[in-house]
């Protein structure tokens, strides 16, 4: 176990040049960030490796041409997979003319997004792409199935990408998993200063945390569904917050002005 995970995904993202080390993935959720357009753009144009999710595909079309950005000036997707079940024969079809390598996963006992992941990780291999981070475009509302299972591919990352890290990057959160052991993650001051939310969520399994940093720390407290889950927490002013946690437990932050 690693003496202290350091994470500051805030300030990669923004700046967006710590590590250009990343891939992004859009999945089928709507793609309403409140910030100015040029911020998505550049973190799609930055990534080394590009992928959208059967219906993600269009919902990334459309906001590409609601934003008027003209296709043939635009970067494709490296890769586009999905059951297919929400992609347009038409979009298909203008795929067949693109380098976009359009990859068919029917199997139905796992999400379009695990197995996109699993497909990124396959081709990353194959074309020796080096990636330490994935930013998933996962917004947070509508289908609470979907939202839980996004969690759930938090859980089930390791198994298929190993070391490299998943971000789910909705319009106002960030959210990843904490594995058993301690984390230092780094708070912008924009956060601290306006006391936006942050969360410490035991969604896989009952976990003993304590913390620095937040308004309402834990002292080796029992984090269970049922009992204690830390929700609208905030930050005391600290710009890092440690974590120490004995089993894995899901980190969420408002990002909120950030972007
Ligand atoms: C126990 C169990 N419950 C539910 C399912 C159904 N199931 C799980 S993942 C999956 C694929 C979901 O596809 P995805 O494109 O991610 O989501 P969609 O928008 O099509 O629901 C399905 C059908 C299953 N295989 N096993
Ligand atoms: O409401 C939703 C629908 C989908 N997702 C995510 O997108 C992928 C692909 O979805 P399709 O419906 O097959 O196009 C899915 O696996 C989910 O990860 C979502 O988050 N919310």
């Amino acid at each position: 176990m690693k003496d202290m995970e350091i994470w500051s995904p805030c300030e990669d993202i923004t700046e967006k040049v710590k590590s250009k080390n990343y891939g992004i993935l859009v999945l089928n959720v709507p793609i309403a960030f409140n910030c100015s357009h040029h911020f998505l753009t550049n973190l799609w144009d930055q990534a080394k490796v590009r992928m959208t999710v059967d219906g993600g595909t269009q919902r990334w079309l459309d906001w590409l041409k609601m934003n008027n950005y003209n296709l043939d000036e635009v970067r494709m997707p490296e890769l586009f997979s999905g059951d297919m079940d929400s992609t347009p024969e038409a979009t298909l079809d203008f795929f067949k003319h693109t380098c976009t390598q359009v990859i068919y996963t029917p199997n139905q006992d796992e999400t379009d997004f695990v197995k996109a992941l699993r497909e990124l990780h396959k081709y990353c291999e194959a074309k020796c792409i080096q990636i330490d981070t994935i930013y998933a475009l996962a917004d947070t509302s509508g289908r609470l199935d979907q939202i839980i299972a996004n969690i759930n591919a938090l859980y089930k990352c390791k198994q298929i990408i190993g070391s490299c890290k998943l971000f789910l990057l909705a319009k106002n959160s960030l959210t990843w998993l904490l594995d058993a052991g301690k984390h230092s993650i780094s708070i912008p001051q924009p956060l601290r200063d306006r006391e936006k939310w942050c969360a410490l969520l035991p969604i896989g399994e009952p976990c003993q945390v304590s913390t620095t940093g937040l308004k309402w720390n834990l002292d080796k407290q029992k984090l269970k569904f049922g009992n204690l889950v830390s929700t609208s927490n905030t930050y005391s002013g600290s710009e890092i917050v440690t974590v120490e946690t004995d089993h894995p437990v899901v980190w969420s932050m408002s990002i909120d002005n950030l972007l």
